[in-house]
């Protein structure tokens, strides 16, 4: 895709399929282009909406910032065109959907399972940080499944060039670090603190500081009010990196390079992602 000439593509390039999903501001549908036949997932965005909710230069950034990562756990962007009413990215197709449909369907992960996303997570972060580009909106939803259950991060509409520090408030509670709830300045440190949040979920099926009001969300995460339920039965290595992460000073949590070499991790993780 890459190496073809950059030529304006149209939808009428493109047999479109089913529709993947529909987020707030458009829909994503599987399709196929017509001369390669080969398969991508389209993106579908109002320039009105776009315009409404002065989101342009989030959508620059976020393709600015796409086009430049190549990583196997990373949904490539590999273009996009318009016409007078919408945008259209056009996406890697992952075949085996968004991680949240395992996860509902299994109510928890296993330990292999889970050691083995959260190890593909933390190597596609210390990619990401190594170009200076901060995710923060690492959830579920944004992490889909490739043919081969193969873990890629999509939807990089929140993610940010980290020149200096960030203070934009963005992403779901559940997920966010306590600097961010407390509308601190942030840094990476916020993807590593969300790395623990999602091996917690994975492990037993719900997010750490789920709590019935926003309120109690905040309060939960800033008073790092963590517990482990009695079942499912999980290791005390994984509690060990889980409490390693979820770690209120974003300078004292484990680095993505200490993730990658915990021995929960060594032990369970398959390397192939
Ligand atoms: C569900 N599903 N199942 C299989 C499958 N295969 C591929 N993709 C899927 N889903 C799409 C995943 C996305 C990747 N990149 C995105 N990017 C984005 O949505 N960007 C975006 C949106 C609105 C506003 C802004 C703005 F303006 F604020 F920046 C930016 S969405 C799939």
């Amino acid at each position: 895709k890459s190496d073809s000439p950059k030529r304006e593509w149209s939808l009428n390039d493109f047999e479109i399929g089913k529709p993947l999903g529909k987020g707030k501001f458009g829909r994503v549908y599987v399709a196929r282009e017509v001369k390669s036949k080969y398969v991508v997932a389209l993106k579908v965005l109002f320039k009105k909406q776009i315009k409404k909710y002065k989101i342009h230069h989030q959508l620059k950034r976020e393709m600015e910032i796409q086009t430049s990562l190549r990583h196997p756990n990373i949904l490539r962007l590999y273009g996009w065109f318009h016409d007078d009413e919408r945008i259209v990215l056009i996406l890697e197709y992952a075949h085996g959907g968004e991680l949240y449909g395992l996860l509902r369907e299994n109510t928890h992960l296993s330990e292999k399972q889970t050691a083995t996303y959260i190890l593909s997570l933390a190597q596609a972060l210390a990619y990401c940080h190594e170009k200076h580009v901060i995710h923060r909106d690492i959830k579920p939803e944004n992490l889909l499944l490739d043919h081969e259950g193969r873990l890629k991060i999509a939807d990089f509409g929140w993610s940010v060039q980290s020149s200096s520090k960030r203070r934009t408030m963005c992403g779901t509670l559940d997920y966010l670090a306590p600097e961010m709830v407390e509308n601190r300045a942030h840094d990476y440190a916020v993807d590593n603190w969300t790395l623990g949040i999602l091996c917690y979920e994975f492990l037993y099926g719900t997010p750490p500081f789920e709590a019935e009001s926003q309120r109690d969300t905040f309060k939960r995460i800033t008073n790092i009010d963590l517990s482990f339920p009695s079942s499912p039965q999980v290791s005390a290595e994984s509690k060990h990196l889980i409490t390693q992460l979820l770690v209120k000073d974003s300078s004292k949590r484990l680095s993505l390079q200490k993730i990658m070499e915990h021995p929960w991790i060594m032990k369970n993780a398959d390397p192939s992602g």
